[in-house]
């Protein structure tokens, strides 16, 4: 209301009571305000009560608006008091005129008092407040402290009657998770060891009376004299959580999550050099696991992930077959590349992708010893641009373990890639059913996958903890009764209990779809020893066992396949279910990827169907094969020739003629481009500017 006065009479009085002032605004807004009142009423004769009752409504308007504002009772009676006196003066100054000495010298030493009268009250205010909060501050900090002190004695009595240690608590830092707290103490001089403690973990827990999944473990101290203690009190491994919704981008340099501990923080993997072991019975939640593994190198910009399943691809398939299978797109609608880089489901495909590996990591070791040089070092910067390859195995430790011949010589090779490949940058992750004492009494694995998990579940047969983490004492099985709970440890953290985050097949179609532009390409040096066995591994043939499990893919029932339910009845009998899904599937990769053969090429056999896509060629081939394609697709309707291409690539590629026609011969026998005229007057036109298209 005041408010609106002010706004509507900018030059009239101001009547808002909650206006501030400072001492010296104030009071020279009090006594010009009463000089121009005793002056302009002493002029038109106004009746002298009037200033007494301006005055008065004055003081009453600070009064209620201090009193609401809760000002000191100080500042509303200094407020109170300048208004009455300064309505004292004007009646007094309209009576008797304003204009005499008196008048004015009387004025000025009101305007005096009442400055100093509020540079005192507003030095009152503000000390006033200041001292509130630090009183609030004090209480916090007293209940905090008493709480904290509360728990410094507990479990210094704790550790004297358990470990009998006596201990001195320097400090208890409570979690902003709200999960428990940390407690940091000094070990008492005469040889006590942090270990002694932790190793009395489950006892410590047991007489603290921790809920289940709660517990007390001891880690080193700042010096070799202290020791923290982790105390959990809340047990966030019971709860579901599902993975983070933040799909931004992740390196190897800066670590994997791959899910969180006890005290709700994330705990992330290192796989620069270590490979990693995890071991989960049917049913812990692995495979929920190694999708959240997966979904962390797919973020990843300096990362290329390659899985191994001889089991069905349950592990890779849903992060190859929606993307495949043009179920998603980018936001701005482009086809997407699949969420791994190379899916290996059957034997062969298993032995070419791990020879492709020992390829690559020789010849990097070769390609690269400039850069090593200069780089001073003999690890391979990962980058971008020269990718870290992560080879994921599902159930590898069991073909570790294998008698089997053909399995002994999968076996082999796996052990080849992790002894040679790590300063190269290719590193894998193992998992199994089992911590089987072949798998762990192999020395290689022992000795480079030190990233290990040990999902329980529940299970508490053929668990041998022990082995899984040496070194660590107090891990009990039961500690983690819940489906992708467990432990993990890391050369940089030791094994603690921790939980994987529930990963929904939606969230893997998002992940592929948010991270497709960000996978890196293998670098030229790696692509060149790769060779066609990695340039086709979308072939045909090559991913023809995709189309055996497409219905049963995914994880817990994912819709990562084709829509079965797409196919109508009528069609499923004439044809048999698999070649429809397969006649589908391709009529939606041709749509998304516009590299269906000549028409009727839909009525060749099953086999012949390909996913040799379009979007995934640039991949596929050198830059100078992805840049005469570029030119084939910009020469439009026209098309272009053999020799103009060649012209075109010469000074930067330095291809030849000859090469151009070679890829211009292989564009035209898979359907990329047709060839119109004859003889010199040849041209090549790409199929999306093609009269039929
Ligand atoms: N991190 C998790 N949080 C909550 N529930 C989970 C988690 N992981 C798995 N589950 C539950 O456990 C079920 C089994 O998980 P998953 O299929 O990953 O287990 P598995 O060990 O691979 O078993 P199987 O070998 O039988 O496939 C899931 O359907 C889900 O309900």
């Amino acid at each position: 209301m005041a408010t609106t006065a002010t706004k509507q009479q900018p030059s009239g009085p101001v009547l808002d009571w909650a206006a501030g002032h400072g001492p010296v605004t104030g009071a020279l807004s009090a006594t010009t305000g009463a000089f121009a009142i005793a002056t302009t009423g002493a002029a038109t004769s106004m009746p002298p009560g009037w200033a007494l009752a301006v005055g008065a409504a004055g003081a009453l308007g600070h009064t209620v608006v201090g009193l609401r504002i809760r000002n000191a009772g100080r500042t509303i009676t200094t407020r109170a008091a300048s208004w009455l006196v300064g309505a004292g003066w004007t009646t007094w100054a309209m009576t008797h005129g304003p204009l005499t000495w008196a008048a004015l010298g009387s004025l000025a030493t009101i305007g005096v008092g009442i400055g100093a009268a509020a540079r005192s009250a507003a030095l009152y205010e503000e000390a006033r407040e200041e001292e509130a909060i630090a009183a609030e501050q004090r209480q916090i900090a007293r209940e905090l402290s008493a709480e904290r002190r509360a728990i410094a004695a507990e479990w210094a009595d704790r550790i004297q009657r358990v470990c009998s240690i006596t201990i001195r608590v320097v400090g208890v830092e409570q979690w902003e998770t709200g999960a428990g707290y940390s407690i940091d103490a000094e070990l008492p001089p005469g040889g006590a060891t942090w270990n002694k403690i932790a190793a009395e973990s489950a006892r410590l827990s047991a007489d603290a009376r921790l809920p289940h999944g709660c517990t007390a473990t001891a880690s080193p101290g700042i010096d070799q004299g202290r020791v923290i203690i982790d105390v959990t009190t809340v047990n966030v491994l019971e709860e579901e959580r599902t993975y983070p919704a933040d799909y931004g981008p992740l390196s190897v340099h800066t670590g994997i999550p791959w899910g969180y501990r006890t005290n709700a923080e994330h705990i992330l993997a290192y796989l620069r050099e270590q490979c990693a072991l995890v071991v989960g019975p049917t049913g812990s939640g692995k495979t929920n696991l190694v999708h959240a593994i997966l979904a962390g190198f797919a973020r990843a910009e300096d990362m290329l992930t390659w899985v191994i399943d001889l089991n069905a691809g349950s592990a890779g398939l849903p992060w190859v077959l929606p993307a495949l299978g043009g179920q998603i797109t980018t936001e701005d609608g482009k086809p997407v590349r699949p969420g791994v880089d190379w899916l290996a489901g059957t034997y062969d495909e298993a032995i070419t992708m791990l020879d492709t590996a020992v390829k690559v990591a020789k010849q990097r070791k070769v390609g690269y010893q400039d850069l090593l040089a200069k780089a001073n070092t003999d690890l391979l910067p990962i980058s971008a641009q020269i990718p870290q390859i992560m080879l994921v195995i599902d159930e590898g430790a069991e073909i570790l373990a294998s008698p089997d011949r053909q399995m002994r010589k999968l076996a082999e090779k796996i052990l080849e890639v992790i002894r040679i490949s790590r300063a190269m940058g290719i590193r894998t992750v193992l998992t199994a059913l089992g911590a089987t004492g072949s798998v762990l009494g192999n020395l290689m694995i022992r000795r480079e996958a030190k990233v290990r998990v040990a999902l329980t579940g529940g299970e508490t047969e053929g668990m041998d903890l022990g082995k899984m983490f040496p070194g660590s004492r107090g891990l009990r099985v039961d500690q983690a009764p819940y489906k992708g709970a467990g432990f993990m440890g890391t050369p940089e953290s030791p094994a603690a209990l921790f939980k994987a985050w529930r990963i929904l097949p939606n969230q893997i179609r998002d992940i592929i779809a948010a991270t497709s532009d960000r996978h890196p390409r293998l670098d030229d040096v790696s692509a060149k020893a790769a060779g066609p066995a990695y340039a086709r591994r979308w072939d045909t043939d090559r991913t023809a066992w995709m189309r055996d499990h497409t219905p049963d893919a995914g994880p817990a029932g994912a819709e990562s396949g084709l829509k079965l339910s797409a196919l109508t009845g009528q069609e499923a009998v004439q044809v048999s279910p698999e070649d429809e899904m397969l006649r589908r599937f391709r009529a939606e990769i041709d749509a998304q990827f516009a590299t269906a053969p000549e028409p009727g090429a839909d009525e060749q056999p099953p086999t012949a169907a390909g996913l040799n896509l379009s979007a995934l060629r640039g991949e596929q081939d050198s830059p100078a094969q992805q840049a005469a394609l570029a030119l084939l697709l910009s020469a439009g309707r026209e098309g272009t020739g053999a020799s103009a291409i060649a012209r075109a690539l010469a000074d930067e590629y330095g291809t030849s003629r000859q090469t151009v026609v070679g890829w211009l011969r292989a564009w035209v026998k898979d359907g990329t481009a047709v060839r119109v005229g004859e003889g010199t007057k040849a041209r090549y036109v790409h199929r999306q500017h093609t009269p039929e298209s």
